[in-house]
Formats: structure tokens, sequence, C-alpha cells
């Protein structure tokens, strides 16, 4: 086990403290025999020093972070290399755009905008600026060789048993030629019973199914399907249910289904979303001519384990275990790829994000939703 003081060192500063900032600094802070980058949290910036100040006291104590009361003044933090952004969707842009503008490396949470046009624009700011992006991601790095380009968004994709499920699919090609994918990611958390101030219920907030979880559906089938260039543009069929039709604050996807088709592949995936129930801890099932893998876990952006079932032979599950939450995934690799030079990750590409956010884009053209922001 390496000593963490001789570990390369990471800095980070952190925007916004609200969930995911306080899970992302907390696993950054956990003891891994395995860590390959010493990650500093070196600068906090929040709506207010004591929430700051609060945050750091429960989620890093043993760091020394300098605290700011505006983001702004965090961008420009001169030690700070790193800026991770967790705020609601509609500001990811514009906080991508501050911290690239002042010269810093941006790992920001999903979904990386709020839709296509918005993810251009950071995509072309970082790289006339020469520095890394990243939209957060969780499912797992991607080691197989027969996948030419990722698709995959979302942190997710960097977990361990996301590789492996991506192995097993494409390199071993366990379950013969893939034909079907079924994902499902639902949270009780319906928007007539939200904090409608919340990021979750507030329309001006970018609230909604797809945006919030049917990312991690389309991430989970792109694991499965996107495994060459031709089958990089699937043709997209989505419905939603909305929260109320009528009342334009409300008109927010409580529940959006999108089939993907791959007529090259002769295979499809349906992938639902929905805040009007908790899923099946069995998320997602993958079927081919020999047999199917499903995945399982905590929920369908934490995986923790698979079941493979080849036709004829007895189930056998594989079980990974996920210290913390899993976010030091995805941070040792940004670690690692900022140290390379490297201004984008493999696992988790700019085009891959673009990719997804076309998919999502075109899912809300066809279903007439929209947000204030685009309006
Ligand atoms: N990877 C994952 O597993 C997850 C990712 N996410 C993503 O992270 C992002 C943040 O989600 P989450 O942490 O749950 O959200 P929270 O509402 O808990 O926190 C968001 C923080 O953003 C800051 N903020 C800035 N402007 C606003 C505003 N107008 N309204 C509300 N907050 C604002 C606040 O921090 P401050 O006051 O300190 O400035 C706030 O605490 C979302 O895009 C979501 O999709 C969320 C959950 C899980
Ligand atoms: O990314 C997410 O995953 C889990 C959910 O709690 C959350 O709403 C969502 O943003």
């Amino acid at each position: 086990m390496a000593n963490k003081s001789d570990l390369p060192t990471l800095k980070w500063g952190i925007v916004g403290c609200g969930t995911i900032s306080s899970r992302f600094v907390s696993d950054l802070c956990l003891g891994r025999p395995d860590a390959t980058t010493k990650h500093v949290i070196e600068a906090v910036g929040s709506s207010s020093m004591d929430k700051a100040s609060a945050f750091v006291a429960e989620h890093c104590p043993a760091q020394k972070p300098a605290l700011y009361d505006s983001y702004e003044a965090l961008y420009n933090h001169v030690s700070v290399d790193i800026v991770y952004i967790g705020t609601p969707h509609v500001l990811h842009c514009e906080n991508a755009l501050g911290a690239i503008a002042a010269g810093k490396h941006v790992l920001c949470e999903k979904p990386f905008a709020l839709n296509a046009l918005e993810t251009r624009r950071m995509i072309d700011a970082a790289r006339a600026k020469g520095v890394f992006l990243m939209e957060g991601s969780q499912v797992s790095p991607l080691s197989t060789s027969t996948i030419l380009k990722c698709l995959i968004a979302v942190w997710t994709r960097f977990f361990p048993v996301a590789k492996k499920f991506q192995s097993l699919l494409h390199d071993e090609k366990a379950i013969g030629d893939i034909a079907s994918v079924f994902v499902d990611f639902g949270l009780y958390m319906p928007i007539s019973i939200a904090d409608p101030t919340r990021r979750t219920a507030s329309r001006a907030l970018g609230a909604g199914a797809l945006l919030d979880l049917g990312i991690y559906t389309l991430t989970w089938a792109s694991l499965a399907l996107d495994t060459a260039l031709s089958s990089r543009h699937p043709n997209v069929v989505a419905s939603m249910a909305f929260a109320s039709e009528t009342n334009p604050d409300k008109k927010v996807d409580e529940f959006t289904s999108v089939v993907l088709q791959y007529p090259d592949l002769k295979a499809h995936a349906i992938c639902t979303s929905s805040l009007l129930y908790k899923s099946a801890e069995e998320f997602a099932h993958v079927y081919g001519s020999k047999g199917s893998i499903s995945v399982g876990g905590h929920m369908a952006s934490r995986p923790q384990y698979l079941v493979v079932r080849l036709n004829g032979e007895e189930e056998r599950r594989l079980d990974f275990n996920v210290p913390g939450f899993g976010f030091y995934y995805e941070a040792d690799a940004v670690g690692a790829d900022i140290r390379a030079g490297r201004l984008e990750n493999r696992t988790c590409s700019l085009d891959s994000t673009l990719a997804i956010m076309s998919r999502m884009d075109n899912a809300r053209v066809q279903c007439g939703l929209t947000y204030p922001q685009e309006e």
C-alpha cells in the first residue's frame, strides 16, 4: 500500500454544498489502499460562508480548504487544479464556463448540461482553453478492446461492476449476440408531494425523470449496445407522462420511456425512468442468444452485482464491494488524466456525453418537454 503522502496530489475546488457534493468530498477523504491520487479539498464555494464551513466540518473535517461565498472567487483560487460542479442541472453550463474561463479543469455532475447546445458550448470552451473537462460519471472503466468509442455518461461507468458487465458482454461474448436491453430506474419522489423549491421538483431547476434518472438507463443501454461506430445513432422513440399538462410549472416528466432501436445490430433497448415508484433491485437485464446478464444494486446509479444466466446452466452471481459511494473511481481516473496531460477521459469521452445528451434532447422534442431556460 502506497503511503498516502507519496501519492500525486490533485487539489479540488467544490462548487455548491448540497447532497452530491457532500458525498463526493466524503468519498475523496476515505482511506483507500488502492488510491492512485491524494485528493485535497483545496477550496469550497457556496451561497454562504456558514454553509461552506458547516459542510467542511461535517464532510471533510480533516481538510482545511479556503471558503468562499461566491463561486467566482473559488474559480480564481490560484492553487485549485480542478473544479467539481455539484449544483442543479440548469447551472452546470454557467458554472463550467466560469471555471474554464479561469483556466481550471472541470468535473461536472450529471446531467452535464440541460441540452446538447449547452454541452457543445462547454466542450468548445474547454478545448479553446486547453483544460480537462468531464461529466461526473460513475459506471466503470472500459478496458474492452471491442468497443471503439464508448457512448456512456454518468459516474456509474467507472465502477468495476460496470467494467465487468462490459467485458462479459463484449470481450467474452458470454451471452452471445445481444438482442434486447431493459433498464428501469424509479425513485418514489412524485412532483405533487415534493418541496417545489427543490431541484427534484422545480422545473426552473431542471426537474424531471429523464434528466435525473433516465440518463442512467440510457447509460446502461449504451454500455450494452454502443459497441461500434455504426451503432452510435440509434433511432429514438419516446413517451412521457407529466406531473401536470395544464400547470406550466409542473409540466415535468414523472415517467419517461425511451426505446432505442439499433437496426444494424437487430437489437433494441427499452429504458424507463420514473418518479412514481422505487424500481426493483435488479434494474437492468440484457438478453442475448446464449442467455442474459442482469445488474442489481442499491439503485441504477450505484450497481453492486451481476447475475449471469446462461441457457441450461445454473445462474452465477458476481458481487462487488463498493466502500462509501464510489466517487473515488472517477476522481482517481481524472487525476491520472490530468497528470498525463489528457484533456478528456477515454471512459467518459466528451463525444459520449454529447451523444447521450442528444438522445435526451431527441426524447424531449418528441414529447414537448422544455425548460424555462430554453424558451
Ligand atoms: N452522481 C450522482 O449520483 C448524483 C448526481 N446528482 C447531480 O448533482 C447535482 C446537484 O444535485 P443535489 O446535490 O442533489 O442538489 P442539492 O439541491 O442538494 O444541492 C445543490 C447545491 O447547489 C447550490 N445551488 C446553487 N444555486 C442553486 C439554486 N438556484 N437552487 C438550489 N441550489 C443551488 C447550493 O449550494 P450552495 O448553497 O452551497 O451554493 C445547493 O446546495 C444535480 O445536477 C444532480 O443531477 C445528484 C444526486 C446524485
Ligand atoms: O443521480 C442521481 O442518482 C440518485 C438519485 O438520488 C438522484 O435524484 C439523482 O440525481
